[in-house]
């Protein structure tokens, strides 16, 4: 296990408000890691800076052996890096079935040339896919009749289609049924045994599940970090998330 992603002392200011205030933690490989924190702490802020979408004032995020410094890279070679992101809204195709969304999730990793033949192990590649993200029985269904919950797990398959070697994941249990939600933890809790994952997640009960080392943002800062035992205890933690109504709520 080593550090895959390093995020070292990284500002940014909107209008300013400082969102992420020199933000540095790291995330070793394989990882699976929790983001809590209270609203506006700056979880998907931090989540746009790696996938650069947002650019940093300041700081620095190194990534992989050659320790290059993503806030210098396009979001598309970003991506080409393996580093995948599930934003908290489906995106599937809806008018394609599920093999056709994992079919073209594969393609979408190959060249233009040899996307145009059809490789011998791809019909065995979704049968895979769709059985690492629960989706076997529905590979001939439209992707628009899904479940929310099926579309969700047909975007984390999609994203898994490409092998990322961090997969960054934001608020997946929102609008999941409970059964919904056991499942998508087994499915994170099984994708992060051979890469990173990173999971926004609101919902107490779910990192529980998750049972992972969980960092706390606050106002832009690592506030706390450790297992969620941990950093429930922490008094700070209580007074700026565990403590208010709204989120106890979800606890
Ligand atoms: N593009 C932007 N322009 C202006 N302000 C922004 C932008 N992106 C984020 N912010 C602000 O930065 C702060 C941090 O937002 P961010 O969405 O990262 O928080 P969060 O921890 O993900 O919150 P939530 O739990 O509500 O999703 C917020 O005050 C937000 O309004």
């Amino acid at each position: 296990m080593s550090a895959l992603l390093e995020v070292s002392g990284v500002s940014k200011t909107f209008d300013g408000f400082k969102a992420i205030n020199n933000l540095s933690f790291s995330v070793n490989e394989p990882e699976l890691r929790a983001i809590i924190g209270p609203n506006g702490a700056g979880k998907t802020t931090f989540m746009d800076l790696v996938t650069g979408k947002t650019r940093p004032d300041s700081g620095e995020i190194r990534y992989g052996e050659l320790s290059r410094d993503l806030t210098k890279l396009s979001e598309a070679r970003i991506a080409q890096a393996g580093i995948g992101r599930k934003f908290q809204k489906p995106t599937v195709f809806e008018d394609q079935t599920v093999s056709e969304n994992l079919t073209m999730a594969l393609k979408a990793t190959r060249n233009p040339v040899t996307v145009l033949t059809k490789r011998p192990d791809e019909s065995d590649r979704v049968a895979d896919l769709a059985a690492r993200v629960g989706l076997s029985d529905t590979l001939e269904q439209r992707a628009g009749i899904l479940s929310h919950g099926q579309k969700q797990w047909l975007e984390i398959g999609m994203l898994l289609a490409q092998e990322p070697r961090l997969l960054l994941v934001d608020e997946p249990a929102a609008g999941m049924t409970s059964a919904e939600r056991e499942r998508t933890t087994a499915m994170l809790v099984e994708a992060a045994k051979t890469r990173a994952v990173v999971v926004i997640e609101h919902d107490m009960e779910f990192v529980r599940r998750l049972n992972c080392r969980v960092t706390v943002l606050h106002e832009g800062s690592v506030l706390a970090e450790g297992s969620l035992d941990h950093v429930c205890a922490d008094p700070r933690v209580i007074d700026v998330y565990l403590g208010r109504p709204e989120e106890a709520a979800d606890a």
